[in-house]
This record gives C-alpha cells, sequence and structure tokens, in this order.
C-alpha cells in the first residue's frame, strides 16, 4: 500500500572521494508503503548512498530527510524512525541472540510487554526460537544476518534499509523475508532494499531505481520501466544489462570463450 506521503527524501544528495564523486546530486523521493529496491553495478554508488541516507557516511553536498527530518540536523529524531541492516551486519559476538534483542529493546526504551511478543515472532518467522540463547558468535552467517534484522524490526521503525537482504538466506528464509517485508509495506512500513538480484526487485518491488557511476538513470514501477525501454516483453535483467552498459560485454566473453576452447581461428 503506497500512500502518498513523503518518508525519505534526497535532495542533491552528493559524495565525493577525493576529485571522484561516487554519487552525484541524486533527487528521489520515496513514500510511506513503499518497497523501493535499489539496483546498479558494482561500484555504482548504492552502498554510498544508503550510508548518506543512514546517517553513516556525511553527504559532500544536498539533504536527507526521513519524514521531514533531516538525518544530519535532527539525528535523535531521524534515527529513532529508521533501522539499517548491512550486508555485513556488526553484531555482539558475546551476546546471545535473545540478549541482543533485550539490547536493541532497551536503545530504544520499548516496554517489556510491547517487545517481547513482537521478538518471540520474528525469531519464529526466521526459524532462530532454538537457537536464541546461543551466543551469536556461534551462529553461521545467515542466521547473523537473520538475528540483525530482527533487531532491526523489533523496534517497528518507520523505514527500513537493507543491504543485499537475501544474500546468505536460505530458500525459506528468503521466502519468508519477502513475504514478511511485502505484509509491512502493506501496514505502512517504507523499505528501501539494494540488491544484485534482479528477480526479487522485479517480484517485490513496488518501484525500481537503477543507480549508474552515482547518478539514477531509470526510475518507476517495472511496468514504467519496460514502457521506458519501449518493449512490454523484457524482464528487468534485460533493462538492466541494456542501461548499465554490460550487452556490449557479452560479445567480449563470447570472443574470450571461443579463445579458451580453441576454435577462434
Ligand atoms: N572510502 C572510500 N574511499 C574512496 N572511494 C570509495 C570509498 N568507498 C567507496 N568508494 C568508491 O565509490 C564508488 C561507489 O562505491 P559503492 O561502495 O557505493 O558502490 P556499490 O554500488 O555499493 O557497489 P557494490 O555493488 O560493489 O557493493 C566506487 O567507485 C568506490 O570505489
Amino acid at each position: 500500500m503506497v500512500l502518498n506521503e513523503t518518508s525519505i527524501n534526497l535532495t542533491n544528495l552528493t559524495k565525493a572521494y577525493g576529485k571522484q564523486e561516487a554519487v552525484h546530486q541524486i533527487d528521489l523521493q520515496v513514500n510511506k508503503g513503499e518497497l523501493f529496491g535499489f539496483l546498479g553495478p558494482n561500484g555504482a554508488g548504492k552502498t554510498t548512498t544508503i550510508k548518506m541516507m543512514t546517517g553513516l557516511l556525511e553527504p559532500t553536498k544536498g539533504s536527507v530527510a526521513i519524514k521531514g527530518s533531516d538525518i544530519w540536523k535532527d539525528p535523535i529524531k531521524a534515527k529513532k524512525m529508521i533501522a539499517y541492516v548491512p550486508d555485513q551486519p556488526n553484531l555482539y559476538p558475546k551476546l546471545s541472540g535473545w540478549d541482543y534483542l533485550h539490547f536493541i529493546a532497551s536503545v530504544f526504551k520499548l516496554e517489556k510487554d510491547e517487545y517481547i511478543q513482537k521478538a518471540t515472532e520474528l525469531l519464529h518467522i526466521f526459524n532462530l526460537t532454538d537457537r536464541a540463547n546461543d551466543l551469536i558468535e556461534s551462529y553461521s552467517h545467515g542466521m547473523k544476518q537473520k538475528i540483525a534484522i530482527c533487531g532491526a524490526l523489533v523496534h517497528n521503525p518507520d523505514v527500513l534499509f537493507l543491504d543485499e537482504p537475501t544474500v546468505g538466506l536460505d530458500p525459506k528464509s528468503a521466502r519468508n523475508l519477502k513475504n514478511l517485508l511485502r505484509e509491512l509495506c502493506d501496514q505502512g512500513m517504507t523499505v528501501f532494499i539494494t540488491t544484485h538480484i534482479l528477480e526479487i526487485a522485479e517480484q517485490l518491488c513496488d518501484r525500481i531505481g537503477i543507480i549508474l557511476d552515482g547518478s539514477i538513470i531509470a526510475l518507476g514501477s517495472m511496468e514504467e520501466l519496460k514502457e521506458q525501454e519501449g518493449s512490454a516483453d523484457r524482464s528487468l535483467e534485460d533493462i538492466f544489462l541494456e542501461l548499465t552498459g554490460d550487452v556490449d560485454q557479452q560479445a567480449l566473453i563470447s570472443e574470450i570463450s571461443k579463445i579458451e576452447q580453441g576454435d577462434l581461428k
């Protein structure tokens, strides 16, 4: 359910590392209840953008507002409304899963009866109930990712940022996460995900933004992107590869594979 109310507002957002701009003058609005997918090839500027959006990296120029609060000028108010799960979450290895969730609840000053039921449900959804009293250091990569997602959701953020959320998850956990994200958006949460898995963006996201060399080069729903690219029966993969220029490389890949097979005469 996408509501006509802006949850995330990026204005002229720019990040330069030395002389090189990794993110260049991005303007973007994401609405309440929207599930937004941010795609782009390696090095395009996705992580740099998401880090600026979550207050971890200071923009060189421009601003990020979460429900009207600037993440740099009014960080406490803005950060109370968001949760961020990076692709390699930084967890406390000497805490158990439950300790971690209690810790998050204490940071956000949640009432016990407010979060225990929610945390119990989240642990169940992600198949972590039986391991919740074990130390996080004993968790697999996927389990660490899942407890980080539980921690992000336990305080019911207005806006959730996820960097490559399904990488490392088994198919059942990935499906449960996708269903959960859709449900949370339908209830009014705004979700911003980066992904390299185009199928996920295609099936799950209300709108997709494609970033290349720090600029957004395509933006819209799947239908709108197909219309913009002039063909209704193309997949997001076709559109993505064409827009990001990878189609040209296909010829090179074929040449190299011919050389390797020894049949280039
Ligand atoms: N700390 C840094 N110092 C200098 N350059 C950086 C730094 N961090 C990122 N960059 C550069 O900024 C550009 C964007 O990087 P970023 O990590 O945002 O890309 P990405 O889209 O997340 O890529 P990937 O899909 O590979 O994770 C790249 O050219 C990268 O080399």
